[in-house]
């Protein structure tokens, strides 16, 4: 593949059509007799085929050798990577937080690297979600992945990762983020050396932008800015190993050739970039903290209309300009359940306890809010404009309850105190 800076095509879930060699997509039909440049004709598609078409996703990739060309599977241990909730771990109801989770010193690549925080639903029931940290020292070589378990949104914290994908490559500095179509294979190269981000592995409905409603036809992630790669293809000959996860197991398999080989492809199904600065952001400009819902940029749907399998949702940099409010979250008990990570700066409900690399947990009905140095702040603060800048949180909200998994309730990571950062807000009622 070339050296030149990466182009790609713009757009969510639009048609997009790419060739590396000119002339290498057929016209007017899918499936030509011989197909030009004798390529191989494949389809991979991310609904059924019979999915509303407003939702139906697929695309034809025309490539050197068909998937099925391929060594025989062996087991993998990947212990780490949990696939669902783990029914052995008791949670207690309560508020859940992680220091920054430190990179090992092992050099392990993506694939060995990712751990496994929280998850929940059932990958075979087509529902729920994992919530992982990858802690990266070593980029795939001659190695790909392929998740069938469900689709992969990167949200890379510390260090640019470069994502070789079937269908082209794509390239993410913290603050961007990556979707990754559930059974496209690709791999992960770390330009920067060791790299730290989160991960949300979808297994259930693809994720969307959400309706605007009211908003109107623009604004928050605004579909022109998504991005998808250009048709690239490796040519270097040789051996690969390909790791497959397929019903919360990984698998190992050789192959003679790069995965790497679609010359051409054209369809709706396609990983995606995205950059965060281009959220445009709305916010109350009279008076009330609005709900984060606000802030969606990418929505799984259930089958219970405004109850998401999850929303991606982030708190980027923003003016808060209420008045008479206090400004930060409210304290609340939601119905959602809400993992949250930090890729740089502080978060306005906890300015000093959230660092960028942690994580917190709040399951559906668990108490939480802004602490205590956040409460004082801002219920005497001067309310005049206020930029909250260089800083970028998120949330993985789901419906579905999370429970950590037992390396994130042993991890020296987490955080044994955090409910004290509430321990000293006072009864102040004045009769
Ligand atoms: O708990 C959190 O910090 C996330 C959150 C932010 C917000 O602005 C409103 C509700 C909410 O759950
Ligand atoms: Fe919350």
């Amino acid at each position: 593949m070339s050296t030149e800076p990466l182009r790609y095509q713009s757009g969510f879930g639009n048609e997009y059509a790419t060739e590396a060699v000119p002339g290498a997509l057929p016209q007017g039909r899918n499936s030509p007799q011989r197909a030009p440049h004798d390529l191989y004709p494949e389809l991979i598609s991310g609904t059924a085929f019979t999915a509303p078409r407003h939702e139906n996703r697929r695309s034809w990739l025309y490539r050197r050798q068909p998937s099925v060309v391929s060594g025989r599977y062996q087991a993998y241990a990947q212990p780490y990577w949990q696939t669902g909730p783990d029914r052995e771990v008791i949670l207690a109801p309560e508020p859940l937080r992680w220091h920054p989770i430190p990179l090992e010193n092992a050099e392990v690549d993506f694939v060995d690297g990712v751990r496994t925080l929280a998850a929940n639903g059932d990958a075979e029931a087509q529902s729920g979600i994992a919530a992982h940290v990858y802690l990266a020292n070593r980029s795939m070589e001659r190695r790909a992945f392929v998740n069938a378990d469900g689709e992969m949104l990167f949200v890379p914290q510390q260090g640019r990762v470069v994502l070789t994908t079937e269908m082209g490559v794509l390239e993410l500095k913290p603050g961007e983020i990556a979707l990754v179509p559930r059974g496209v294979v690709f791999k992960v190269g770390l330009p920067d050396g060791p790299s730290r981000g989160y991960l949300c592995e979808n297994y259930g409905a693809q994720f969307r932008l959400p309706e605007l409603g009211p908003i109107g036809s623009n604004g928050l992630a605004n579909p022109r800015d998504f991005q998808a790669p250009m048709a690239a293809f490796e040519s270097d000959a040789g051996p690969y190993e390909l790791v497959k996860k397929s019903a919360g197991r990984l698998w190992r398999a050789p192959m003679k050739q790069s995965p790497f080989n679609v010359v051409a492809w054209h369809g709706n199904l396609a990983p995606v970039k995205y950059d965060t600065a281009n959220f445009m952001t709305i916010g109350s400009i009279s008076f009330d903290h609005p709900d984060p819902s606000i802030f969606t940029v990418l929505t799984s749907p259930s089958d219970t209309p405004g109850t998401a399998n999850c929303d991606f949702v982030i708190f980027p940099p923003r003016w808060l300009v209420m008045e008479d409010t206090f400004r930060p979250p409210w304290y609340h008990r939601n119905l959602m359940s809400e993992f949250m990570g930090l890729v740089y700066g502080e978060y306005d409900a906890k300015p000093g306890g959230f660092k960028p690399g942690g994580a917190s947990l709040h399951n559906a009905m668990v108490p939480h809010g802004p602490d205590e140095e956040a409460f004082e702040k801002a219920s005497s603060a001067d309310l005049k404009p206020q930029k909250l800048d260089n800083t970028l949180a998120f949330m993985f909200e789901s419906r579905y309850r999370f429970i950590p998994s037992a390396w994130a309730m042993q991890s020296p990571a987490l955080d044994t105190g955090y409910a004290d950062c509430w321990a000293g807000l006072k009864d102040q009622f004045k009769p």
